[in-house]
């Protein structure tokens, strides 16, 4: 049975330690459902690692993660039920259409129909490209086929490592808006990966500072924004605070 929990993410302890001694240890973190949760943090901080074990990718060294209650160590099936997810690329096959790409996704949810397919298409704006193939397609486009095949299944979570990255200035405004229609329209839960400051305040209602394979602190956007003049002063206080590696 799934706990009736307006917690969809719910993180504790959560720890894996690579051979050469980085990744992330510790992570405590719960994100409610309808948050666009943002993990800031540079490169090497630790962000892909724990997105890895949420989304089931790689096994933890100790912690758990539980999605709306259930846990991914006992409960995979139920817990993944909820679940989308991009990690380090959105990846398609390049000689399928992007309706052919979508169709092989669909096989595995029984519930995935050419209608629903046709849906996700719209909704990533990329219906209009339904029947070319993707080796055609420029990285924002990759990218929107890899949110459509993500959101095929109407997961209540959707867990994107570095969404925007590599976008131009017009990809990066329609991934954003789609991310927000998502989470306003669907009530969808974002847990968003970033390096880009700027991004992460535009795009995101709540913020992780990530740095040296720990969490080191969470807020709202709102109240950050409202005690600091910036992200950017926010971000080099919290690392200051909590001493640079
Ligand atoms: N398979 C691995 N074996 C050993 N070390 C690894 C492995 N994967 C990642 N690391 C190290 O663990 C740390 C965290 O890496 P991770 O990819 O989680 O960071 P990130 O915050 O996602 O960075 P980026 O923004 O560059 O993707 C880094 O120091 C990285 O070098």
């Amino acid at each position: 049975m799934l706990s009736l929990t307006n917690k969809a993410i719910e993180i504790s302890g959560l720890t894996k330690m690579y051979k050469n001694g980085r990744g992330i240890s510790d992570l405590n973190l719960e994100v409610d459902q309808g948050d666009i949760f943002g993990l800031l943090g540079p490169n090497g901080a630790g962000k892909t690692t724990a997105m890895k074990m949420m989304a089931g990718l790689m096994k933890p060294d100790r912690g758990d993660v539980k999605i709306f209650g259930a846990s991914i160590l006992d409960n995979y099936v139920d817990a993944m039920k909820h679940v989308g997810c991009i990690i380090e690329t959105a990846e398609s096959y390049p000689y399928l259409t992007a309706n052919e790409n979508l169709k092989l996704f669909a096989r595995f949810y029984p519930q995935v129909d050419q209608q629903r397919i046709d849906e996700c298409l719209e909704i990533t704006g990329m219906l209009k490209y339904k029947n070319e193939k993707s080796k055609k397609f420029s990285l924002g486009m990759k990218q929107r086929l890899g949110v459509a095949a993500a959101i095929l299944s109407n997961p209540k979570v959707l867990i994107l490592d570095e969404p925007l990255n590599g976008l131009d200035v017009e990809g990066m405004l329609d991934m954003r808006k789609l991310i927000k229609q998502l989470a306003e329209e669907e009530g969808t839960t974002f847990l968003i990966s970033s390096h880009l400051i700027h991004d992460v305040e535009l795009t995101c209602t709540r913020i992780g500072v990530v740095y040296g394979g720990k969490l080191v602190n969470v807020d709202y956007t709102q109240s950050i924004l409202s005690n600091y003049s910036s992200l950017e002063n926010y971000f080099v206080s919290e690392v200051d605070r909590n001493g640079r590696v």
